[in-house]
């Protein structure tokens, strides 16, 4: 079998033009344009290519768009009252601070003074408990892509062995939520799963989550198994040259497009979805903040 791709970076088109429609029709009839603030906390390198990235596509659906850099050695209540004043600020309906931030900011008190409504990342205490509930949250923006990209693929998950490989709060949790909310029979497996092999050979979904290149062999997966690769890691390629890098997800990409039925490619999959539904939250939580119905197909 050769999987079916699932082209993610195409999808995240299709759900950005989604947004823009959304964000035009909100400014006509309206006269409201929904508004992105993102906080970059130092000079991480590919923190800074997301954020300038974000900044664009935010512009670029017709959002407004606020980046507030700040120096690496920031103190902690600086970074606090920046939060206050945007949380206070009615033209902002989505905040992010983009992690990870310097080793000594506290990420869950900042994470957890971000207002839940204007929570985009969903990663606020309240936005978990709602979520994990079955209540109208904030979504995870990695998790609710990979959501969106199963439901175009497959119609109803409902009643499928979903195996989710990591149990990271920004990816494995909510994305476990998230397939039990469709009805899926959800594992969640980690670095002390036992036989980790066996419970992948059992999944109908495979979710891999866990930072660790090419981790998931093809004879793991089920064939015709959906294998989504939340991974993005940087690996040496000297056959490239010298110095040269590439990237490869969590799974091993030829292995398991073997044998998967579909599969998502690095780049190009998962990632891309990330942003799209940031901006897609973005517009939920401006829409929610003015009392208007929710844009349907953008939420979970
Ligand atoms: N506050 C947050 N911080 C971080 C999040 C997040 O959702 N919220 N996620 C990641 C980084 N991230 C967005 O912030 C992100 C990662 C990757 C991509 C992406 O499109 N990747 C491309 C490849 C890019 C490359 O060439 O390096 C792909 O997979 O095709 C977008 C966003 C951590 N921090």
């Amino acid at each position: 079998m050769t999987a079916t791709v699932i082209d993610g970076k195409a999808f995240a088109a299709t759900v950005r033009e989604k947004v823009a429609g959304h964000v035009a029709r909100l400014k006509e009839e309206h006269g409201i344009t929904p508004g992105l603030a993102v906080v970059l906390v130092g000079e991480d390198p590919a923190s800074q290519v997301y954020v300038r990235s974000k900044g664009k596509m935010t512009v670029e659906v017709g959002m407004n768009s606020w980046e507030h850099k700040l120096d690496a050695d920031t103190p902690e209540a600086d970074l606090l009252a920046l939060i206050d004043r945007l949380n206070n600020d009615p033209a902002v309906h989505g905040i992010l601070v983009q992690l990870p931030l310097p080793k000594h900011l506290d990420e869950d008190l900042v994470i957890n003074a971000i207002a839940p409504a204007k929570d985009v990342d969903g990663f606020h205490i309240s936005n978990v408990g709602l979520l994990g509930t079955g209540q109208k949250s904030m979504v995870p923006c990695t998790p609710l892509g990979c959501l969106m990209m199963l439901r175009d693929h497959h119609g109803s998950l409902s009643g499928m062995d979903a195996v989710v490989i990591g149990r990271s709060n920004i990816v494995g949790k909510p994305m476990a939520q998230l397939l039990l909310g469709d009805s899926c029979t959800v594992t969640i497996a980690h670095s002390r799963t036992k036989d980790l092999a066996e419970v992948v050979r059992r999944a109908d979904i495979v979710v891999a989550a866990v930072g660790r290149p090419e981790m998931v062999p093809g004879d793991w997966i089920k064939p015709g198994a959906t294998v989504i690769d939340v991974g993005i890691n940087r690996i040496d390629a000297p056959e490239k040259g010298e110095g040269k890098s590439r990237l490869v997800g969590d799974v091993a990409y030829d292995s398991c497009a073997a044998v998967a039925g579909a599969i998502t490619p690095v780049p190009g999959g998962v990632g891309p979805m990330t942003i799209a539904c940031l901006l897609a939250n973005t517009v939920t939580a401006c829409c929610r903040a003015n009392g208007l119905p929710e844009p349907e197909g953008l939420t979970a």
